[in-house]
């Protein structure tokens, strides 16, 4: 028996503070985002940060275009955006369709107002301990972390998946938390020897429940990234919960874990974004 991190409690109480903060504050704060194409999982999620910006008092932009939009055509909507000055934050739904190039996509949108943290500019400045906007997946990882009163620092941490957006830069993040961080992939040897190691294990791999008891030192705390619908049309992680659970010391489940934590560090970023475009020199 386990303890469950809930992420959905945590995101809500996180979205009441944010609601709180900016109603305190002597300016608005908008978040826009474009959705190309309809794909259903897009269209949910799109909706979910949607209606989440309503719950914390942020203003909402859905600009949705054609599957068939040129690559010029997206880039001159990131830079109508980029140049408005009504708007804070701008979030371009991923995936794109395979003819755009989501390098050339993530690069056009201003630093100063990417929100998602992807642009080259803040992945540096994660790097480097500077300030920018830290990725919502990740970071609301360790503020799940934090706010369940797990410590970090000195533990032993293993990341599984290397991703951009989740596994390399988690990996940072636990770093500057002075854990001692593995960051594993799939062509690393000894796998499940390895993750017995972790204190704290994290799973970005995106392959329905591949991480069995086999992977998890009695005690660890797992924390699951992936979404995945079975063939029966549940929704479940990377982490086969029901056999982890039995040996985890705390474990994340999916759905209510970290995507929920997702959305509330985007509408943090957004406040962040806001501050930042209000006190900026005239
Ligand atoms: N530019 C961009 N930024 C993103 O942050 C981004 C993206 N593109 N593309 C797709 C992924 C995925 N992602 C999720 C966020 C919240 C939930 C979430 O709230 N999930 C709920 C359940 C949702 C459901 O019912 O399907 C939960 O886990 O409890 C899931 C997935 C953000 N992403």
């Amino acid at each position: 028996m386990s303890v469950l991190l809930n992420g959905k409690a945590i995101a809500a109480t996180i979205k009441e503070e944010l609601k709180a903060q900016l109603s305190a504050r002597p300016y608005t704060a908008t978040l826009a985002v474009i959705l190309v194409g309809s794909d259903p999982a897009s269209s949910i999620y799109v909706k979910n940060k949607h209606r989440a910006c309503e719950q914390v008092g942020i203003r909402s932009l859905v600009i949705t275009l054609p599957d068939t939009i040129s690559q010029a055509g997206l880039l001159a909507e990131i830079e109508t955006l980029n140049q408005r000055d009504d708007v804070d934050g701008i979030l371009v739904q991923l995936p794109l369709p395979a003819s755009i190039d989501s390098r050339a996509v993530i690069q056009a949108i201003s630093p100063a107002k990417d929100v998602d943290g992807f642009h080259p500019e803040n992945v540096g400045a994660l790097s480097m301990n500077h300030p920018g906007f830290l990725p919502c997946t990740p970071a609301g990882i360790i503020e799940l972390l934090k706010r369940s009163n797990i410590e970090i620092a000195g533990k032993e941490c293993v990341v599984l998946g290397r991703s951009n957006i989740v596994g390399k830069p988690v990996a940072q993040l636990l770093l500057r938390e002075n854990a001692t961080v593995t960051l594993c992939h799939s062509q690393t040897k000894h796998l499940p020897q390895i993750c017995q190691r972790a204190d704290i294990l994290i799973v970005a791999i995106g392959k329905p429940r591949a991480i069995d008891s086999r992977y998890v030192k009695p005690g660890a705390v797992v924390v699951d990234v992936g979404i995945h619908r079975d063939s029966e049309g549940q929704i479940c992680g990377d982490v086969d919960f029901s056999a982890v659970e039995a040996v985890a010391g705390a474990i994340t489940p999916v759905p209510g874990g970290v995507g929920p934590m997702t959305i509330a560090m985007l509408m943090q970023n957004c406040l962040i974004a806001a501050e930042r475009h209000a006190s900026r020199p005239a």
